[in-house]
C-alpha cells in the first residue's frame, strides 16, 4: 500500500508543473489511489521525515518525490519549503553556481567549446589565451564575461579583478593610438605624450583583457602581443628598454577567418580557438532556450506575465531566419515593448505576430508555411516561476524518457560486448528488438497528428531517399519504414541524447566501426537517409541517429548496397547503349549500368569528353567500367590515361550478353581487378586495365605509425622548410598502416610520382626512398633529402640546407608543433625519458629519443586540444598483456600529467610503448 503510494507520487512528479500543482495534495492523491486522506497524509509526512519526499507548505500542501524532482531540476538542500517560489529561488541560486555550465548550449552545441575554455583558464599560472570566433551577435562578448565570472568562481582571479574590454575596430585607422592604449607609453614617445601613461595590459593586471575585433590589430601589434603571451612581459611605446610585467589573462574575439586575418606566428600561440555557432546553427532546443530566456528577462523587467503566440515562437525559431542571438534578443525586446504599450494595464501582456518589428515582415511571409509552424504551442513566461517553463507536456516527457533509455542501451550493452559478456549477434538482436518496441510505441501508443507539417516534411524526405535507393540499387521502398523513421525523428526533436552519456565519446568510434562492419548495408542506407535529411531539411546528422536507424533497418529486408563500381555502356546509335543497359538492369533487378547513346558520326574527341564529363560528375573511387562498341579501345585508353584518378576497365565490342556477364560479376561484389581477370575466363574479348601514367605530379608522402595526426604535423614542418607555396610538388600525409600493408597498390602511387616517404617508421616499399624523421633531426639524412630534391627541381641548395637544418632541429620542431613553452616541455619529456631508461633498465638509441621527444610534445598538445588519436581496436588486450610496461610508462609520465594538468589516455600510453619497444 505504502509502496503503491510512493510509486504513484514518483510517476506524477515526472510531470509536475505549476498548473497541475493541485494534483500533488494529499487529498487529490488519496482519491486517485483509493485510500483515506489521513493515511496518505501520514505516509507522505513520514516520507518527508525520511528525506524521500519534498513538502511545500502552501495551501493546499503539496508533496513531490525528491529523487525525481532532483533529477529533473536540482538537488534540494532541505525537505520542506514555505512556497513554490521559495523552492525555485533555491534552484535559481544553484543554477547560478557555474557560470559556464549555465550558458545556453553548454551541454549541446557549445559543449566542446566550454570544456576547452575550462581547460584553458585552469592551465597553470595564468591560463592560456582564448580566441573566440563567430559571427557578429553570436555571443562572444557574452561568453567572455561568463569566462570572467567562472575565473572568479574558481578563485583564479580576485572577485574585484578587472574585466576590461576593447574593440580594436574603433582604432583601425590609428594603429599607433591602439598600441599606445594597449601597452601604454612613456613621456615624449610621440607628440602630445607629455607624461608616462599606463596601458590596458597593466590596467587589466590580475584580471582579463578582452580584445574584440582583434583582426583589426596591425602586424606589429600582433607581434608585440605574442611577445607578451610568451613571456608575460612587454615594453611601453617609446622605450623598449623598459620591461613591464603583467598577469593579465587574454581573451580575443573575431568575426573573421583566423587563417586569413592573423600572422601565422600569432595563430601558433593560440592554443584554444573556440568557434561559436550562429543562431541558425544551434539545435532547435537551444534556440527555444535562448528565446525563452530573453522573454523571461522581459517579463522580469516589465513585471508582467507575457503570453507569446505560437506563430511568434515558430517565426523566431525558424531555421531560415538568419538573425543572430543579439538580433533575436532585440526583436524580442522590441515586440514585448510594443505589446506593453498596447496593453499597459493588463496583467498578462500578449505578444503576437503583428508586434514583431517591420523588418521581419519579409521573413514572416516566407515563414507562413514553414515546417515548424505546427510544432509549438503558445508559451507563457512568468518571471515569478521561471523554472517551470522547462516542463513539456506529460506525453512528450515520457516519450523523451523512453527514447533516451533505448539510446543509452546502445552504449551500455556495447560495453558488455567489449568485455565478452555477450556476443555481437546477441547485442544486435537485442538492440533491434529495443528499437522495434520503441517504434511500435511511438506509432501506435501516442497520439499525434500525422498531417502535422513537420512530420509530413520528414516523411516526404525519407520517402525521397528510399526512392533514390530504389532507383539506384533496385530495392523496394516500404511505407512502414518511412513511417517508423519519421516518427522517431519527429519525437526526438533533434535532441542530442548520447552526449549526456559519460562513455559516449570513447565508445562512439568503436560502435560506429562495429555498425559499419556488422550491419554494412543497413548503415549505408541509414547514412543516405540522414545525409539527405540534413541537406534538404537542415536536420542535424547525428551519429546516434545513424546507429538507431541502422539497427532498425538491419531487421528489415534490404539488399546488398556495398561500394559500387560505376559502369557505362557507350555505343553508337540513338538507343543502342540504353537498350542494352536497360535489358541488363531489368534482368538483374538492379540499376547497374548507365548508358551514353551517340549519333553515328560522333568523333573520338566527343566520346572522350563525354567520359571525362562523367568522371568529373560522379564519385568513382572504386573504379569505372566502360563498355564500348567501336573497336577503338587502344585509342581511348591512350587518351584517358593521364586524365583519370581511378582505374578504368575498358571493354570493347559490347553486346548484351557481355553486359549481363559483367553485371553478374558486379552483383557478386567483385572488385575491378577481379572482374578484369574473371571476364577472360568466360568470353574472349579485347580489354585493357588502365592506370594513370605520365604527367604525374611529384609528391613526398609523410607518415607516422602513431596515426594521421602526427603525419599531418610532419607535413606542416616540411612545408614550412621547403617554402611549399612555391614548390612544384605535393606533400601528402598518408596512413602508415595502409602503406605498410598495400605498398605500391595504395592510391598515391597511382596518382603521383612519389619521390620519398618521410616518417617515423619505414613502411618498406621497394623502389621508394625512405627518410626517417629522426635522421633528419640528427642531420644524417638531410643530404639525402636534398639529393632527391636536387635531382627533380632547381633550388638554392645552400639556403635549403640551412632551412632544413634549422627547421629539423629538435627544439625548432617542438616549437613549430606546439604552443607550449618548448624549453619547459622538452625538459619534462627528457626527464620522463631518463626515468624510462632508469626504471626499465634500457638504453634508448638517440633516434628513438628524438622520436619520443617529438611524439610526446605533440601528445601533450593533442590532449590539451582534446583531439583523439586513431582507433585501437585491440587496446584492452594490449593493456592486459603489457600491464607492467604500461604502469611503468604511466608512472614515468606522471610528472608531465601533473605539470600540464592533463590526463594521458590508455591509447596514448600505448603509442609511447610502441615507440620505445619497436624494433
Ligand atoms: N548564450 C547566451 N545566453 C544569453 N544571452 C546571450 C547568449 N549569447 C548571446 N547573448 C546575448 O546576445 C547579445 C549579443 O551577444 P554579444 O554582444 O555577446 O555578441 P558578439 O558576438 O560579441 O557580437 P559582436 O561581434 O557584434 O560584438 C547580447 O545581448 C548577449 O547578452
Amino acid at each position: 500500500m505504502k509502496n503503491d503510494l510512493y510509486n504513484y507520487l514518483k510517476k506524477i512528479t515526472e510531470n509536475f508543473n505549476k498548473d497541475n500543482a493541485k494534483l500533488f495534495s494529499a487529498n487529490s492523491i488519496a482519491k486517485k489511489i483509493n485510500l483515506s486522506r489521513s493515511t496518505v497524509s501520514s505516509y507522505l509526512n513520514k516520507g518527508v521525515k525520511q528525506g524521500n519526499i519534498i513538502k511545500i507548505k502552501e495551501y493546499p500542501v503539496i508533496f513531490l518525490d525528491k529523487e525525481v524532482f532532483s533529477r529533473i531540476y536540482f538537488k534540494t538542500s532541505v525537505n520542506e519549503y514555505e512556497s513554490l517560489e521559495e523552492l525555485f529561488n533555491e534552484g535559481r541560486k544553484i543554477k547560478n553556481r557555474d557560470p559556464l555550465d549555465n550558458v545556453i548550449g553548454a551541454r549541446q552545441s557549445l559543449r566542446e567549446q566550454i570544456e576547452q575554455i575550462k581547460t584553458a583558464v585552469l592551465y597553470p599560472e595564468n591560463g592560456l589565451p582564448i580566441m573566440l570566433v563567430g559571427p557578429s551577435g553570436s555571443g562572444k562578448t557574452y561568453l567572455a564575461k561568463c569566462i570572467y565570472d567562472y575565473c572568479i568562481q574558481e578563485n583564479l582571479i580576485h572577485e574585484n579583478a578587472p574585466f576590461i574590454s576593447l574593440n580594436c575596430a574603433q582604432y583601425y585607422h590609428n594603429p599607433e593610438l591602439l598600441s599606445s592604449l594597449l601597452f601604454g607609453y612613456t613621456k615624449g614617445a610621440f607628440t602630445g605624450a607629455d607624461k608616462d601613461k599606463k596601458g590596458l595590459l597593466e590596467d587589466a593586471d590580475g584580471g582579463i583583457l578582452f580584445l574584440d575585433e582583434v583582426h583589426r590589430l596591425t602586424n606589429q601589434g600582433q607581434e608585440k602581443l605574442f611577445t607578451f603571451m610568451d613571456s608575460g612581459e612587454y615594453s611601453p611605446i617609446g622605450d623598449n628598454s623598459i620591461n613591464k610585467k603583467a598577469k593579465t589573462r587574454l581573451i580575443f574575439a573575431t568575426t573573421e577567418s583566423i587563417q586569413s586575418s592573423f600572422l601565422p606566428t600569432f595563430i601558433r600561440r593560440l592554443p584554444v580557438i573556440i568557434n561559436i555557432p550562429g543562431f541558425s546553427e544551434r539545435t532547435q532546443q537551444e534556440k527555444l532556450d535562448l528565446v525563452d530566456s530573453f522573454f523571461l528577462k522581459e517579463s522580469e523587467i516589465l513585471k508582467r506575465s507575457i503570453k507569446v503566440s505560437k506563430q511568434v515562437i515558430s517565426f523566431l525559431l525558424s531555421s531560415n531566419y538568419d538573425g543572430n542571438v543579439g538580433k533575436i534578443k532585440n526583436i524580442i525586446k522590441y515586440s514585448c515593448g510594443k505589446s506593453y504599450v498596447r496593453m499597459k494595464d493588463a496583467e498578462v501582456i500578449k505578444v503576437r505576430i503583428t508586434d514583431l518589428p517591420i523588418e521581419c515582415e519579409k521573413h514572416i511571409k516566407e515563414n507562413i508555411n514553414h515546417q515548424f509552424l505546427n510544432r509549438y504551442q503558445d508559451r507563457t513566461y512568468d518571471y515569478k516561476y521561471p523554472e517551470l517553463l522547462n516542463i513539456n507536456s506529460k506525453e512528450q516527457k515520457n516519450i523523451q524518457k523512453n527514447i533516451t533509455a533505448v539510446y543509452f542501451q546502445f552504449i551500455e550493452k556495447f560495453k558488455q560486448v567489449e568485455c565478452g559478456d555477450i556476443t555481437p549477434d546477441y547485442y544486435i538482436k537485442k538492440m533491434m528488438n529495443n528499437v522495434n518496441l520503441l517504434l511500435d510505441e511511438l506509432i501506435f501508443n501516442t497520439e499525434f497528428d500525422q498531417d502535422q507539417s513537420l512530420f509530413s516534411i520528414l516523411s516526404f524526405n525519407i520517402r525521397f531517399s528510399f526512392k533514390y535507393m530504389e532507383e539506384t540499387y533496385g530495392f523496394k521502398q516500404d511505407g512502414n519504414k518511412i513511417l517508423s523513421i519519421a516518427s522517431l525523428l519527429y519525437f526526438k526533436e533533434e535532441h542530442k541524447i548520447l552526449i549526456n552519456h559519460p562513455d559516449w565519446s570513447s565508445i562512439r568510434p568503436k560502435l560506429l566501426t562495429f555498425i559499419n562492419s556488422y550491419m554494412k548495408n543497413a548503415s549505408y542506407l541509414a547514412k543516405v537517409i540522414l545525409n539527405n535529411l540534413s541537406k534538404q531539411l537542415d536536420y542535424p546528422f547525428l551519429d546516434e541517429d545513424l546507429i538507431f536507424i541502422s539497427f532498425y533497418l538491419n531487421g528489415t529486408n534490404i539488399q546488398n548496397v556495398k561500394g559500387e563500381i560505376n559502369s557505362i555502356v557507350l555505343a553508337h546509335g540513338y538507343s543502342t547503349a540504353s537498350s542494352m543497359a536497360n535489358v541488363a538492369n531489368r534482368l538483374l533487378k538492379k540499376n547497374l549500368f548507365q548508358a551514353i547513346d551517340m549519333p553515328i558520326n560522333t568523333t573520338i574527341d566527343d566520346i572522350e569528353s563525354k567520359i571525362i564529363d562523367f568522371i568529373d560528375n560522379h564519385i568513382i573511387e572504386n573504379g569505372l567500367i566502360l563498355l564500348v562498341d567501336m573497336g577503338s579501345l587502344s585509342n581511348l585508353s591512350t587518351r584517358l590515361k593521364d586524365k583519370i584518378k581511378c582505374p578504368i576497365l575498358i571493354i570493347d565490342y559490347v553486346s548484351t550478353p557481355l553486359v549481363l556477364e559483367i553485371g553478374s560479376l558486379l552483383l557478386q561484389g567483385k572488385n575491378i581487378n577481379e572482374i578484369n581477370e574473371e571476364i577472360l575466363k568466360n568470353i574472349k574479348i579485347n580489354k585493357q586495365l588502365v592506370y594513370p601514367v605520365g604527367k604525374k605530379k611529384k609528391a613526398i608522402l609523410t607518415c607516422c605509425y602513431t596515426g594521421m595526426g602526427s603525419a599531418i604535423q610532419i607535413q606542416e614542418i616540411l612545408q614550412k622548410s621547403l617554402n611549399h607555396d612555391n614548390t612544384p610538388f605535393a606533400i601528402i600525409p598518408y596512413d602508415y598502416k595502409k602503406l605498410k600493408q598495400n605498398k605500391l597498390k595504395e592510391l598515391p602511387f597511382q596518382i603521383y610520382d612519389v619521390l620519398a616517404i618521410i616518417g617515423t617508421s619505414d613502411p618498406k616499399i621497394d623502389g621508394v626512398n625512405y627518410i626517417g624523421l629522426d635522421q633528419l633531426i640528427n642531420g644524417e639524412e638531410i643530404e639525402k633529402l636534398i639529393d632527391i630534391l636536387r635531382y627533380n627541381f632547381q633550388f638554392d641548395e645552400q639556403q635549403l640546407k640551412k632551412d632544413l637544418v634549422f627547421n629539423f632541429s629538435i627544439k625548432r620542431i617542438v616549437e613549430n608543433l606546439t604552443i607550449l613553452d618548448p624549453n619547459k616541455i622538452l625538459r619534462l619529456v627528457e626527464k620522463a625519458t631518463d626515468r624510462i631508461e632508469e626504471n626499465l633498465n634500457i638504453k634508448l638509441s638517440n633516434n628513438k629519443r628524438f622520436l619520443l621527444y617529438v611524439h610526446s610534445c605533440c601528445m601533450v598538445e593533442r590532449i590539451l586540444r582534446k583531439e583523439n588519436v586513431d582507433d585501437q581496436n585491440d587496446i584492452s588486450q594490449f593493456l592486459e598483456r603489457e600491464k607492467r610496461k604500461v604502469e611503468m610508462i604511466r608512472y614515468c609520465f606522471s610528472e608531465i600529467e601533473k605539470e600540464c594538468t592533463i590526463k594521458i589516455s590508455d591509447q596514448e600510453i600505448r603509442l609511447i610503448c610502441d615507440i620505445i619497444f619497436s624494433h
